[in-house]
């Protein structure tokens, strides 16, 4: 499917996109306690794959196709590994790419049949798991899952930790409903405790309600996004309201995320090693800052859907944005907003890379081959677009 999108501007109200992350975990709790979720839309790639590989271990099944979901992924082999599973794993050719390596060096009494995808994995948990923290936090949120399943553990992470705020995010919905996470120093305790069940809607996610956020802010307009979760406090993806607010534009959470464009925006320079899925949308409104941003801690981009080092450059570059790559930065040199070219890509099979192509073109038109790639976590996108007074055609 090609989005053909002419110059548009973004005005209204619109609700956030399920999140992806609390999704994933919330579909994996119910291995644990009683979860009712209610689906106030069609359910993305990622959410669909969980609930199948749920149901294939709650059924004892001994296949599942996980498409391109890496936190299912990641998030699974320790889980499977605790409730004694042996289980055939496969995906998409973006997750057969996707790395295992430190769960596997970390996971000593399993057996991987292969270092990537397609697998077959078996064997048991150890008490304790000592893994390097850098290739991604996702097996940490499944070891902490995991420890829940066989009655508790230890998890040392060996230092650098990436993404920490999706390993807070874990340890906050479990010490939310009644268990006992520690997170100190390196070191993360699961003590379990009987779990209070869920039920209701899955919370919005602020990383994909930004590219709402973002279509407003390059086309003049305002707009304020509900359905999204009260800010907790530690730093991630919520931050992505004041890191607009910092860079200039009207941007608040008050019950609801409210954004307004502004007629200047400022540079920013930050680091998203906690939070890298922000990596794109920041780079999104640093093209029309007025000066040079600096995104560090980016060096694992290149592991996600796509090598997101390049793809963000190539894809600002057909915006007539340039920015470059150096030691671990992407530097982005912003330019007026009636210089943004006209601009066209074939979205490389990652949804928030389409996403960006799609409210760039927002300002003075574009196209983005492969639009259907959103549906990995948000397939509204392109219609809550057009709702909102895009002038999207999709063919
Ligand atoms: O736990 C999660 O829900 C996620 C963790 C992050 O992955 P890494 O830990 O691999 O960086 C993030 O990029 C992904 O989109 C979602
Ligand atoms: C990296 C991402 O997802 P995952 O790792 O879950 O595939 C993402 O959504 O940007």
């Amino acid at each position: 499917m090609k989005a053909k999108i002419n110059s548009s501007y973004i005005e209204g109200k619109i609700r956030a996109p399920p999140s992806k992350s609390l999704g994933i975990r919330l579909i994996f709790l119910s291995l644990l306690t009683k979860v009712n979720l209610y689906a106030s839309q069609e359910l993305s790639d990622d959410l669909l794959v969980a609930k199948n590989a749920v149901n294939t271990l709650k059924n004892g099944g001994n296949y599942v196709y996980l498409g391109g979901s890496a936190t299912t992924l990641r998030m699974l082999i320790p889980i499977a590994l605790a409730l004694g599973k042996k289980i055939k794993i496969d995906g998409d050719e973006t997750l057969r790419r996707r790395p295992l390596n430190a769960i596997i060096k970390a996971l000593k009494s399993a057996k991987f049949s292969s270092n990537s995808l397609p697998l077959i994995i078996e064997g048991k948990l150890e008490e304790e798991t000592v893994i390097e923290g850098w290739e991604s936090s996702q097996y940490i949120s499944g070891l902490i899952y995991a420890y829940h399943i066989i009655g508790g553990g230890k998890i040392r992470i060996i230092p650098p930790i990436s993404s920490k705020s999706y390993i807070e995010m874990t340890i906050d919905l479990f010490n939310r409903i009644g268990s006992d996470v520690k997170f100190e120093g390196n070191e993360i305790l699961v003590n379990p405790r009987p779990l209070r069940g869920y039920e209701g809607e899955i919370p919005g996610d602020y990383a994909l309600a930004s590219f709402y956020a973002l279509a407003s802010l390059l086309t003049g307009g305002k707009i304020e996004i509900f359905g999204l979760y009260d800010p907790p406090d530690y730093f991630g993806d919520h931050n992505i309201v004041e890191i607009f607010s910092n860079m200039g534009a009207k941007s608040y959470y008050s019950s609801s995320w409210i954004v307004e464009s502004t007629d200047e925006y400022s540079p920013i320079k930050i680091n998203v090693n906690d939070v890298p899925d922000l990596a794109i949308s920041i780079a999104t409104l640093s093209s029309v800052a007025n000066g040079c941003s600096e995104i560090q801690g980016i060096e694992r981009l290149r592991i996600k859907e796509s090598d997101r080092i390049s793809t963000i450059i190539s894809t600002l570059g057909a915006f007539g944005v340039s920015a470059k790559y150096t030691n671990d930065n992407i530097t982005i040199k912003g330019i007026k907003k009636e210089k943004i070219l006209k601009g066209s890509i074939i979205c490389p099979s990652d949804h928030r890379i389409a996403m960006m192509a799609g409210v760039l073109s927002l300002i003075h038109g574009g196209e983005v081959d492969n639009a259907e790639c959103v549906k990995k976590s948000n397939p509204l996108f392109w219609q809550d677009l057009i709702k909102l007074g895009g002038k999207i055609s999709l063919e």
